[in-house]
């Protein structure tokens, strides 16, 4: 099964249609304020209603009041939910759309036992650890701390770009890659020639 594609941190229509254009399969919109690629969900909305069907679109929070979730909801249509703080199992299922749960690798995280904890998630999304910074970091981890045996959907994250994203597949095999930095310009400001690069990598490891 070929590995789908995320790109994360989308705050421009620009940036929405070229990712699309480039083949992404899913993205990413940051409503976590203190992110640089933080977008209003006035202006997610807008750029959520241009994108062609199939496409699906993802809300990030990171320790969301369960209100300030639902408004969002509400006001942009988002189709999937995607919690990157610390949530609970209970209140990341709370919510009238499916989520999955991201990890940061910390050091003492036992990732089975995490993934065992989420059992309504859709997938797990592993990202770098970077203390007090909850993601984003530009980072990648140890891939060989991965177990083999996970028993949801593995969306891979942290650091990737056009020159790593294709070993990141063939060594990982995960159902999905996930990225934000690799293929910017600017934080929050997407490269459509990164884009490019990164879709091609993905497709040659695919
Ligand atoms: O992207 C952010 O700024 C961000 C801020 C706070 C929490 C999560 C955030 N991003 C979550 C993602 O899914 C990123 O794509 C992921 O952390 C990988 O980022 P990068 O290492 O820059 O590719």
């Amino acid at each position: 099964m070929r590995t789908r594609v995320k790109i994360c941190g989308i705050t421009r229509l620009e940036d929405a249609l070229a990712a699309v254009e480039a083949g992404a399969d899913a993205l990413g919109f940051v409503f976590y304020p203190p992110s640089p690629r933080y977008v209003d969900p006035a202006v997610a909305e807008v750029i959520i209603r241009q994108l062609p069907p199939f496409v699906t679109s993802v809300a990030l929070f990171v320790n969301e009041s369960a209100e300030q979730v639902c408004a969002i909801l509400d006001q942009t249509g988002i189709d999937l939910l995607q919690f990157h703080g610390d949530e609970s199992p209970e209140y990341c299922a709370q919510f009238s759309r499916p989520y999955f749960k991201a990890l940061r690798m910390s050091p003492d995280i036992d990732v089975a036992a995490e993934t065992e904890r989420f059992a309504l998630s859709r997938a797990i999304l592993l990202d770098a650890y970077r203390p007090g910074v909850p993601g984003g970091t530009g980072e990648a981890f140890d891939w060989e701390r991965i177990p083999s045996d996970l028993d949801k959907p593995l969306i891979l994250a942290g650091g990737l770009d056009q020159n790593n994203v294709a070993k990141a597949i063939s060594r990982v095999k995960p159902y999905a890659v996930d990225v934000s930095g690799g293929v910017e310009a600017a934080k929050g400001i997407k490269d459509s020639s990164k884009l490019i690069s990164f879709m091609n990598e993905v497709a040659r490891a695919n």
